[in-house]
């Protein structure tokens, strides 16, 4: 029985092929986007993110991350336009980062690594579900958004001020009428290209969109992303830090950018 996947020494990013052997495939993600390397694509139309908090259901700890899941039976909450067609609705969204402000994000920006990284999750509505999306090539669409160290983040807050009630693996609380279009940065000039899940099963069905601008989190406040914990009640506890897959070769993908 392999054991579960994780971030540790023994089932880190660098032992994931060992079951799941697509963590060296084609299109898997994050990759470090070069700004001069990526070509502006004038047919790229903006992002269209409409959300509406009445979907927003609970908080879990999932033992590798904190996900945020949101009511997916209707188009309530959707994504539209920016590089995808048709529909997407959103999942979840969760976040990765690190042990200290100089590391933590997923994608880095010519080498440049930020504390953290925000996911938002969306899957295509062609589909039946989001399981179903999630195995096909265009069924999946994240949203990611850089985190820096500045300010505190009001609408974050509100994120982190449920941390206690999932301190654990598998602890979940509800969560309700938060709108998540208040964690999106005021300009949503993008970079996008084709990518995986960043952890497993790291299914290549990502569309990923990647925010130029990071939006800010106060160092208090990346302290407190640190108080999760990877174990569950009553295991010896093991703080949930540097939950993130460092960047992955290209392999000849293009990388467009929204923006001039
Ligand atoms: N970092 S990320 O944005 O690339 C990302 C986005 C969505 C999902 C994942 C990672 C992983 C995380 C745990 C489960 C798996 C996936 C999933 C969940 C339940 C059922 C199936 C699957 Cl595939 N959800
Ligand atoms: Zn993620």
């Amino acid at each position: 029985m392999s054991h579960a996947w994780g971030y540790a020494e023994d089932n880190g990013p660098e032992r994931w092929a060992d079951n799941f052997p697509i963590a060296n495939g084609p299109r898997q993600s994050p990759i470090d986007i070069v700004p001069g390397d990526s070509s502006y694509d004038a047919g790229l139309k903006k992002l269209n993110l409409k959300y509406d908090p009445s979907t927003c259901l609970d908080i879990l700890n999932n033992g590798h991350s904190f996900q945020v899941t949101f009511i997916d039976d209707n188009d309530n909450s959707t994504l539209t336009d920016g590089p995808i067609s048709g529909i997407y609705r959103l999942k979840q969204f969760h976040f990765h980062w690190g042990a200290s402000d100089d590391k933590g994000s997923e994608h880095t920006v010519a080498g440049t690594k930020y504390p953290a990284e925000l996911h938002l999750v969306h899957w295509n509505t062609k589909y039946p579900s989001f399981g179903e999306a999630a195995s096909q090539p265009d069924g999946l669409a994240v949203v990611g958004v850089f985190l820096q160290i500045g300010n505190e983040n009001a609408s974050l807050q509100k994120v982190l001020d449920a941390f206690d009630t999932i301190r654990t693996k598998g602890k979940q609380a509800s969560f309700e009428n938060f709108n998540p279009a208040t964690l999106l940065p005021s300009c949503l000039d993008y970079w996008t290209y084709d990518g995986s899940l960043t952890t497993p099963p790291l299914l290549e069905s990502v569309t990923w969109i990647v925010c130029k601008e990071p939006i800010s989190v106060s160092s208090g406040q990346m302290a407190k992303f640190r108080s999760l914990l990877f174990s569950a009640e009553g295991e010896a506890e093991c703080c949930m830090v540097d939950n993130y897959r460092p960047p992955q070769p290209l392999k000849g993908r293009a990388v467009r950018a929204s923006f001039q």
